[in-house]
């Protein structure tokens, strides 16, 4: 890797040296990946894996915001001097590299057309726009080549990790439960297509969830689900056949019949339901009918993977669980449905990897050590990632090499 460039400290205690920063401006989230190099990593004649692989040992760092709050985003690339390797012309950091005349950053998603003049103006640095289902492909097909235990499927709350056979990867579809929700048919490297989508997503849990519970943040929607029993706002199958079965279509008595059918069949205001009811309710209708779905595309594509990244899951249990259920009961068992660690990171690392075509030969992940990175303070702690999922701003061990 090319241009990096000595930076004093990222303002906590550790010097860093930062390039190669890349962002994903989404409907309801910014992501950011970037680089630092390793402060222990400078030309060490003894360390082994420097010499042997001519590579720069370092992390690949994980960051989110809500699209909202862009301009704490804006403070943080500032803040913790992200832009060091890119020359920058005017806005918060004045700082120019005479070494690099790159003055741009890769960017993907929406926001990187729509907040574009803003990155102008308050940086002073261009957006070089990268498609977005392009993006979410190449991070994906990276994270699953790559990345040791990335991908894992969910049923009956055991989590599995998926060995995944390099030579054994594709087709598959990707689905990305984003603000909406993309369905992607992986049939190579680089070889894609969308076939399918839906408007009905994780805004959708997130926008109908503020409605209707009137909470303050996507993490008290979710922890509100926590608490809920869906049972009280869904129609069962036992509430319209007497507590019956119908076993000959094969619904038991407890399988939801209507989504917050419920609702209708008495006087009920929605004061009357615990926001407890409606978060779980919701959150399972959504995660089900995304399930069901993305099974109808495999189905008709004759694909038995199924990937499910996006912030949506956020490595929640009860969506897992229903997103797995659902592709199981309705595949009886014949495709299966597996999610990513770096779920919601999939377009900000192709964008990453846009810098360098060739970028799986180019960067080289170990993932012997993990730690996560607080974006807030910068502080690193102990990361197990079995006992955790990787949805806070983190990082991860890599080496990078000389392209
Ligand atoms: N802290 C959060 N704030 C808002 N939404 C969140 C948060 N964490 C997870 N989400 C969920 O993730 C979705 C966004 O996922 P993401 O993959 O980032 O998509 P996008 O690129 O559209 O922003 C939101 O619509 C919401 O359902
Ligand atoms: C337009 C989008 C690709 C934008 O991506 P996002 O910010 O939601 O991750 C996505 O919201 C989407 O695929 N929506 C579904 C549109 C449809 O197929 O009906």
């Amino acid at each position: 890797m090319d241009h990096l460039r000595e930076i004093e400290t990222d303002g906590i205690s550790n010097p860093r040296e930062i390039s190669r920063l890349a962002i994903d401006i989404g409907g309801s989230l910014i992501k950011l990946v970037y680089f630092s190099r390793d402060s222990s990593d400078h030309e060490d004649p003894l360390n082994d894996s420097v010499g042997v692989s001519n590579g720069v040992n370092g992390r690949l760092h994980f960051a989110k915001f809500e699209t909202t709050k862009i301009n704490d985003c804006l403070k943080f690339i500032s803040a913790n001097k992200l832009l060091l390797g890119v020359k920058v012309n005017s806005g918060f950091q004045h700082q120019e590299n005479p070494t690099n005349d790159r003055s741009f950053i890769k960017a993907t998603g929406g926001g990187a057309y729509k907040f574009s003049d803003l990155f102008k103006e308050k940086l002073g640095i261009s957006l070089e726009k990268e498609d977005e289902m392009d993006c979410l492909v190449t991070g994906a097909d990276f994270l699953l080549k790559a990345v040791n235990h990335e991908a894992f499927t969910y049923l009956n709350g055991q989590k599995e990790f998926v060995q995944i056979d390099h030579n054994d990867l594709y087709p598959y579809l990707l689905v990305n439960i984003g603000s909406g929700v993309s369905m992607v048919k992986v049939d190579g490297d680089g070889k894609f297509e969308r076939v399918s989508g839906t408007s009905v997503g994780g805004g959708t849990f997130w926008g109908l969830g503020k409605l209707l519970t009137k909470c303050q943040s996507f993490d008290e929607l979710l922890e509100l689900s926590h608490r809920g029993n869906n049972r009280v706002v869904d129609m069962l199958v036992g509430d319209i056949y007497g507590g019956m079965d119908y076993s000959k279509i094969g619904l038991s008595s407890t399988a939801i019949a209507s989504s917050f059918g419920r609702a209708i069949s008495n006087n009920n205001e929605l004061d009357d339901y615990k926001p407890e009811d409606v978060s779980r309710s919701l959150l399972r209708m959504i995660s089900n009918n995304i399930g069901q779905i993305s099974y109808l595309n495999a189905l008709q594509f004759g694909l038995k993977r199924i990937f499910f990244g996006g912030f949506f899951i956020r490595g929640q249990s009860y969506t897992m669980d229903t997103i797995s259920v659902a592709v199981h009961f309705w595949s009886k068992g014949e495709a299966k449905a597996m999610f990513l660690r770096h779920e919601g990171f999939l377009g900000a690392l192709g964008a990453f990897m846009s810098y360098d075509r060739h970028s799986l030969d180019d960067l080289m992940i170990n993932q012997s050590v993990q730690i996560p990175v607080d974006a807030s303070c910068g502080t690193d702690t102990n990361y197990n990632p079995l006992e955790r999922d990787l949805n806070e701003t983190e990082s991860m061990q890599c080496s990078v090499y000389q392209a």
